[in-house]
């Protein structure tokens, strides 16, 4: 990306001989909303305490705006950070709390109360000022730890797991109010969550991790819908995963030889005759029959579970093969199914809801052309 606001290039740190961030590179527009998401340990708040200045960084360069920041120490850098336990004064006021990092910075009195007055009001805390940061509900906490950063003008705001602690319903009340605050601000977010509806639903990007490594970076309907490895992919979930090898085309489609049966596959530019290949299908485009013959790229499966997830219920299905498969149905459907566990039932979907895993082409030396 050309003027990146933020730019994070090949950053990297090891803790003795154990490396926490292998390689880290990003380039963040001005107002992006960033997330970083991947399983625990995989160097995500690591990555963010890089940019904080909290940790240094063994390998790599940090610039805002055009100017390197990865060598200034934390008060220099303009891009504080709210953590998961939110870091509050216990001791002090929301107002003292709110005022702290003004003080640090030597702004004069009359601009201080100014600024913070504008903030407890824009953040709904005002009626609270002057209590204890200690008898406030999580919710309220979470509020004055972001007035606390956004008082200061940053250029960019790092929120490790911010709502980590919140029930549910105030959780979910809370990113709403974090996607508008970002949104008016017209700040950079680069928010790290363990939560997928929290990523999927607030960032323009999502930043997946593993290993210290980044997987894929790609905009949300980019990681769900075409997840580039193994890992992505059943990270993110809901994706079943068939091998095959790739045989002859016919009508523009490819088949793939599997060990469940031949498959046709739209999405096939860049394939070539004899690669084996990982191919993806998500589980609300796999129908499920008791009978076979009522769709395309049918095989036999054994139910073996049913899964409920709200309105629709996830059916884990076997092939005959010992291949995993799952398929999202609604309730209605698996009604009209009317199947029990250990039955027999068909899985079937259609050519054009396959696609080809990028990167297991590439570790397997196909050319680097995308598959679809
Ligand atoms: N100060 C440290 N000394 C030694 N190892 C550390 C230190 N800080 C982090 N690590 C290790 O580096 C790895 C990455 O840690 P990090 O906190 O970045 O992971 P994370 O992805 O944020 O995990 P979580 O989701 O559990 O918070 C972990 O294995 C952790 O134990």
């Amino acid at each position: 990306m050309t003027n990146a606001h933020l730019k994070m290039d090949g950053l990297a740190k090891s803790y003795g001989s154990f490396i926490a961030v292998e390689e880290f590179s990003l380039d963040i527009a001005q107002g992006e909303f960033i997330a970083i998401m991947g399983p625990s340990g995989c160097g995500k708040t690591t990555t963010l305490r890089m940019l904080a200045g909290l940790e240094t960084a063994d390998r790599g360069q940090i610039t805002l705006a055009g100017n390197r920041i990865d060598q200034l120490p934390v008060w220099e850098r303009e891009t504080p950070m709210v953590w998961q336990s939110l870091a509050l004064f216990p001791f002090m006021t929301v107002r003292e709390n709110v005022e702290f990092g003004l003080k640090m910075r030597g702004i004069s009195g009359p601009e201080r109360k100014r600024r913070v007055d504008d903030w407890l009001e824009r953040l709904g805390i005002s009626t609270y000022a002057e209590r204890n940061v200690a008898r406030l509900s999580g919710g309220q906490r979470q509020r004055v730890a972001l007035a606390r950063s956004l008082v200061l003008k940053p250029k960019v705001l790092l929120l490790d797991e911010p709502l980590s602690a919140l029930d549910a319903h105030m959780a979910i009340k809370m990113q709403g109010e974090l996607k508008t605050l970002q949104r008016e601000l017209g700040i950079t977010f680069v928010y790290v969550t363990h939560s997928h509806s929290e990523a999927f639903s607030l960032a323009d990007r999502v930043v997946i991790m593993n290993g210290g490594r980044v997987e894929q970076i790609g905009s949300p309907q980019d990681i769900f819908l075409r997840p580039r490895s193994k890992f992505v992919a059943q990270f993110v979930g809901g994706i079943s995963l068939l091998e095959g090898k790739v045989r002859g085309k016919e009508d523009g489609n490819r088949f793939l030889e599997t060990r469940d049966g031949k498959v046709r596959l739209a999405n096939c530019t860049g394939l070539s005759q004899g690669e084996t290949v990982d191919l993806a299908i998500r589980a609300d485009r796999i129908s499920v029959t008791v009978t076979p013959g009522w769709g395309e790229n049918e095989i036999a499966c054994t139910l073996i579970s049913e899964e409920f997830a709200g309105a629709v219920v996830n059916l884990h299905l076997e092939t005959t093969s010992g291949h995993s498969l799952v398929a999202q149905v609604q309730q209605r459907e698996l009604d009209q199914l009317d199947a029990r566990t250990g039955a027999r039932v068909y899985a079937s979907w259609h050519p054009d809801d396959g696609f080809v895993l990028e990167e297991a082409r590439q570790t397997r030396g196909a050319p680097k052309v995308r598959a679809a």
